[in-house]
């Protein structure tokens, strides 16, 4: 037993080495000690920027080139994005020249912002210049790794030379955007902020806030990202309501977030920064991004939808949205990811199916009850936290079955797909021979499967034998009495011809009759079809009368 661990807990200890990690405590602290990211709400959406055509065009095998990237800056467009980084200008030609495209055509609408970025480079900061000259509305997006690995290691300066450096770039930044015609912001990242300490970022952040002279109408952004996340997003959240407590000129700051995924918590960290006062989120489509990603918006933006907040960004047509970033970033997104994934509305599990048939007939019946249209009445269906609809999705994916699968979704599928409604018993029963085919099989049946097996066994169990179809002057001559019971004419006719037949259940839905019958002491089911009941249900207890004779040969 490793010393320490509760004597409940009967696990071997890992060989692997975790003393050569620090833990976050050791690396940074944040002198938060109330916190009130914890009693607030999320109750309206940040502003979203898509970082997709930079931070996540720079960690592609193989970076968009103009048309995809063309494609990707019309579809953020389109979704309702209003400020955008289009690209790291001063890193390729193909950026520069994406840029220019830009200010050459008429891709820009009137209300949407572009943001460029720039490492704290002189020569570089002149090149992002140029490459937005006649962009109208640009945010300069400045930006500098200021924790102290990052200064010792990879800068090689000491915290006031690295303060200075910043100071110095964004100093030039400002000279140039006084030449630039059109509207300047300014935007700066102390990269690796959440490793960074907290009284360095402010000092740089409220220097740079004086420096270029914000103002409630023409504020500073003010970017804090965990570029690399390494603690739980409870300390992200400590540390950027520190940052809005303390930030000078808060009315002329907009604070902003960029969480990215090493812990998979990105969208936890974005969530509670909001909550601790952040008011803008920088994020990718789906999650792509350095390493294991940036913050995912679309989860994000859809979280807060499916908290019935308006998420300020159209999301409804999400196959089509997800085609055209699988398509410029060549990356395919994962069956099970969040809200777009092939597989997120999917039920193969038999209770959920069960749960989800129910509920969504329940859904039918309260938008019926209260006269309004299905996709406008309350979502409160199980296991499904959004309305697949609302997504452009259809029902169709939510239930699929294999040998996980029960007599619920059996029932929903034969039912959706086909017009079946079977009794229950009748339900059970099926259900067991789809099941051993699932099992013996170990592969999914699809709708039409189900069907063809439904229609083999009940409705054409095979005519082989000395049954076959009811005769039908039998029935029409009507025997005892029966001219208005044709179905009991036709009981009578094959008892006439040494059949017994007892019907136990009976049932006519939607042109599918459903016979539970004793034929000769052997209990089966069989079904009929057709726009007659009468004749359905007559066809129904011949199926029945075939099944019981087979089964009894
Ligand atoms: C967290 C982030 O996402 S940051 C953005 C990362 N994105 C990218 O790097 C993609 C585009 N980058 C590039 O194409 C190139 O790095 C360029 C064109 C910008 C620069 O290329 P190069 O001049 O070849 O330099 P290199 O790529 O080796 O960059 C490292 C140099 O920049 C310095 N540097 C790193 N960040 C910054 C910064 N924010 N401001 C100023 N200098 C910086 C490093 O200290 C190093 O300097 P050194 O050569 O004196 O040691
Ligand atoms: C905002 C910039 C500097 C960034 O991409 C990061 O820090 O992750
Ligand atoms: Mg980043």
């Amino acid at each position: 037993m490793p010393a320490g661990a509760p004597p409940w807990n009967p696990q071997r200890p890992s060989a692997m080495p975790h003393h050569r990690y620090l833990p976050w405590e050791e690396r940074t602290q944040v002198p938060l000690t109330e916190r009130v990211w914890p009693t607030r709400r999320l109750e309206h959406a940040p502003l979203w920027v898509p970082v997709d055509l930079r931070d996540g065009n720079q960690a592609l095998a193989e970076p968009m080139d103009v048309e995809r990237k063309r494609r990707m800056f019309d579809l953020l467009v389109t979704m309702g994005f209003k400020e955008i980084e289009v690209g790291y200008p001063s890193a390729s030609q193909t950026d520069f020249d994406f840029v220019r495209h830009l200010a050459a055509g008429d891709a820009v609408p009137e209300d949407v912002t572009i943001s460029v970025f720039t490492p704290a480079r002189t020569d570089l900061i002149d090149r992002t210049l140029d490459s937005i000259e006649g962009l109208p509305r640009t945010l300069v997006h400045l930006y500098t790794a200021t924790a102290p690995t990052w200064r010792n290691v990879v800068l090689g300066r000491t915290r006031s030379e690295v303060h200075a450096m910043i100071l110095d770039a964004a100093a030039h930044l400002s000279r140039r955007a006084d030449r630039h015609r059109g509207g300047l912001r300014f935007q700066f990242s102390p990269e690796v902020f959440n490793l960074t300490e907290p009284d360095f970022v402010l000092e740089v952040c409220d220097d740079l806030t004086e420096l270029w002279d914000a103002c409630p109408d023409r504020p500073v952004t003010h970017n804090l990202p965990a570029t690399v996340e390494i603690a739980g997003p409870h300390v992200y959240a400590d540390q950027i309501e520190y940052m809005h407590r303390h930030l000078a000129r808060r009315d002329s700051v907009i604070l902003s977030v960029h969480p990215h995924n090493d812990r998979g918590t990105g969208v936890a960290c974005a969530e509670l920064a909001v909550l601790a006062g952040a008011q803008r989120v920088e994020g990718c489509l789906f999650g792509n991004g350095e390493r294991t990603g940036n913050v995912d918006l679309v989860t994000l933006a859809l979280n807060l939808y499916t908290q019935g907040v308006n998420p300020m960004i159209d999301f409804s047509d999400i196959d089509a949205i997800r085609e055209t970033v699988e398509h410029c970033n060549r990356l395919p997104i994962h069956p099970r990811h969040p809200y777009a994934g092939d597989l997120v509305h999917t039920a193969f599990s038999g209770t959920h199916q069960d749960a989800i048939a129910k509920g969504l007939a329940h859904h039918r019946k309260r938008a019926a009850e209260q006269g309004v249209d299905t996709s406008e009445a309350v979502w409160q269906v199980p296991y499904l936290p959004i309305d697949p609809g609302d997504l452009g999705r259809t029902y169709e994916e939510v239930i699929r079955v294999n040998s996980q699968s029960g007599k619920g979704g059996i029932a929903h599928l034969l039912n959706t797909h086909h017009g079946l409604d079977l009794p229950q018993r009748l339900r059970v029963e099926f259900s067991r021979i789809v099941q051993h085919i699932a099992d013996t099989t170990g592969r999914e049946l699809a709708h039409t499967e189900l069907w063809e097996l439904f229609h083999a066994t009940y409705i054409a169990p095979g005519t082989d034998g000395p049954v076959g179809r009811p005769e039908r002057s039998a029935i029409n001559t009507g025997r005892q009495g029966t001219e208005n019971d044709p179905l009991s004419a036709y009981i009578d006719a094959l008892s006439a011809a040494g059949i017994t037949v007892a019907v136990l259940d009976h049932t006519v839905t939607a042109s599918t009759a459903y016979a539970e019958c004793r034929v000769d002491g052997v209990t089966v089911w069989g079904a009929g079809q057709d726009a007659s009941p009468v004749t359905a249900s007559i066809n129904a207890v011949t199926a029945a009368v075939h099944r019981a004779r087979r089964a009894g040969s």
